[in-house]
């Protein structure tokens, strides 16, 4: 395995003429301050560490046992200072090496590096009463290890051997961070020792993806995705050693179009590079393989097997929400990180189905306000982005109307994991028998989510009482009242006043929910002759995950628990500035 390394990196040539440099230099591995008195003769410098090893062995209040230049690959279990307990804690291999050119005591064990600076002593001889500063990383923050050499201005390979960096995370608040610890030491059976070790934890990390099939969606938002993707993500893809195939997109559909059709076998997960409506699509073929290959049909009470590969979301687009509720933050690198470190969360999806056949799925559906925005929006699209949305905003807002709608839904009974996955399935195969409850009325918005959905101008979500995989979705119907009640109620999403203190906003927390166009009668419509109504002509303008739909007719949107894995963590609000929409 490290002869592999070695010529990945720098060829088989350059490793071994370090190696002799070093055994004709007899290089040490590293000297601790104590053990290099430049007058101190052999003599007495043996008698010195004779007696430090008895004031070692003396005296149990050290908390580090003393340094001494090991011979390559000892292994030192239960040996040094105590750690809590267990195999975990049991030193794996530990030497000496320079990090920021001080001489460290460096322990492995199976869950982390540990190293404390070694105390050098005062000339009588005496051990420094200071206790020594402890500091670690984790190995499972570790993403990469390499070898580090020292390289003259356009060597491609060879060079001086320096030692051995580990490449790992670190987190501020929700943003993760990459960073390097260097371990000098000239030794190349010492560095070869420690490589091995490390290399062999990291490769049992199972769940790390080491092959990605990536997609990039060029247009997106800024057009800025490739840049994105090729400046801050694929150099810490290289460094973890994840092999990609990527795809830049050339028109819509064409990332749907590859993952029906693509062997998937080769890979251990999707990344797509974009805004929500890249991630939507993406999300459509990763599912609609699934059931493809377990050949379910798609009639409306199917029950979708879930997709075969996690899916990573870069975000590059304006809102994210996809990527901001898994990630908190709209960061490259923390999604990378993600990625990389094959941090999982399961989350639950809905699937939209008319006249008995599956549509769509999707984490968020809107209709009413978020549709006619949209509309709105795509009508513009030939404004910049960053100006459209909020004209689009504005102009929705001007031409607000209420949609007339019948709305039926199924309250949740599930807790978040009180139910097998089969009981759940059980109770959604039921719908048409369950007991529905139905409202009639003009809405100014609905919105159907099964994931919180947050973003910059929503930190803690568009939907109140969801959360990732808790088995069922939120519903927030608005019904009609004055434009200026209702962007008071939309400003609230950005602020720290709760949005859904209104009495014309319902939140209900749902396993399914009908909506379609009212079927009343002309002289059954209320207000009709006071209120400006949309004429839906049996048809609503869906926006779901950002893409519009039109559909005839009523729709039927069930949650489907854990149906597909993200890559991310569970978090409860985004750590984004808040956008307050400078139109409203
Ligand atoms: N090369 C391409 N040309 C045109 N459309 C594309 C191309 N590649 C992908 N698409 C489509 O572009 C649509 C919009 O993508 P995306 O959501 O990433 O950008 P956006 O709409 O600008 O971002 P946001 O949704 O955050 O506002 C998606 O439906 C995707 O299928």
């Amino acid at each position: 395995m490290f002869e592999s390394l070695k010529s990945a990196i720098n060829g088989p040539n350059a490793w071994s003429e370090s190696r002799e440099e070093l055994k004709e230099k007899k290089q040490p591995v590293s000297k601790s301050p104590a053990l290099t008195g430049n007058r101190v003769t052999e003599k007495r410098k043996r008698k010195k560490r004779k007696k430090k090893q008895q004031q070692a062995q003396e005296s149990e209040k050290r908390s580090v046992p003393e340094p001494r230049p090991i011979s390559p690959g000892e292994t030192l279990s239960g040996h040094g200072r105590k750690e809590k307990s267990g195999n975990e804690s049991k030193p794996i291999v530990r030497g000496i090496f320079q990090i920021g050119k001080k001489s460290h005591d460096v322990v492995l064990t199976s869950t982390r590096v540990t190293w404390t600076r070694i105390q050098p002593e005062s000339p009588a001889g005496e051990a420094s009463q200071t206790k020594p500063v402890e500091d670690f990383v984790e190995l499972k923050d570790v993403f990469a290890v390499k070898v580090k050499r020292r390289r003259s201005a356009g060597q491609q390979s060879g060079g001086t051997l320096l030692g051995i960096t580990l490449f790992f995370c670190k987190r501020k608040g929700a943003k993760l961070k990459d960073d390097t610890i260097h371990l000098d030491n000239l030794s190349v059976d010492h560095c070869e020792i420690w490589f091995k070790h490390l290399k062999e934890i990291l490769n049992g990390f199972k769940h790390r993806p080491k092959s990605l099939k990536v997609f990039v969606n060029p247009i997106s938002y800024k057009k800025d995705a490739y840049h994105i993707y090729k400046d801050r993500v694929a150099p810490l893809l290289k460094l973890a050693d994840i092999q990609t195939d990527v795809t830049v997109t050339e028109r819509k559909g064409h990332a749907l179009s590859i993952l029906k059709e693509c062997s998937l076998d080769q890979y251990d997960g999707v990344v797509c590079v974009g805004g929500d409506g890249s991630v939507a699509e993406v999300v459509q073929g990763l599912l609609l393989r699934a059931q493809m290959d377990a050949e379910r049909d798609r009639q409306s009470a199917f029950m979708p097997i879930p997709a075969s590969l996690p899916l990573g979301v870069i975000p590059a687009g304006s809102a994210n929400v996809v990527a901001c509720s898994v990630n908190g933050v709209k960061h490259p690198v923390t999604a990378a990180l993600h990625i990389i470190l094959g941090h999982r969360q399961p989350v639950d999806m809905c699937s939209l189905s008319s006249m008995g056949v599956l549509l769509q799925f999707g984490f968020c559906v809107m209709v009413g306000f978020g549709g006619q925005a949209l509309t709105v929006a795509e009508r513009l699209n030939w404004i910049p982005p960053t100006q459209r949305h909020e004209l689009a905003l504005v102009t929705a807002l001007a031409q607000l109307r209420p949609e007339d709608c019948e709305l039926s839904f199924i309250p949740s009974s599930t807790g978040e994991s009180d139910h097998t996955q089969s009981e759940l399935e059980e109770d959604l195969s039921d719908v048409e028998d369950a007991d529905w409850q139905v409202r009639r009325g003009l809405y100014l918005s609905l919105t159907i989510t099964s994931i919180p959905c947050l973003c910059s101008v929503a930190p803690k979500g568009l939907a109140p009482f969801t959360r990732l995989n808790n088995n069922s979705m939120a519903l927030t119907a608005v019904a009609n009242t004055s434009r200026s009640e209702f962007i008071k109620h939309l400003k609230r999403y950005s602020s720290s006043n709760n949005p859904f203190s209104f009495s014309f906003v319902e939140v209900q927390r749902v396993q399914a929910v009908k909506l379609g166009p009212c079927s009343r009668h002309d002289d059954e419509q209320r207000d009709s002759k006071h209120t400006a109504i949309i004429p839906s002509e049996g048809t609503l303008t869906w926006n779901i995950d950002g893409e519009l739909l039109e559909v005839q007719g009523e729709v039927l949107i069930r949650v489907h628990p854990k149906l597909l894995e993200l890559f991310g963590t569970d978090v409860e609000e985004a750590e984004e500035p808040p956008v307050n929409c400078s139109c409203i």
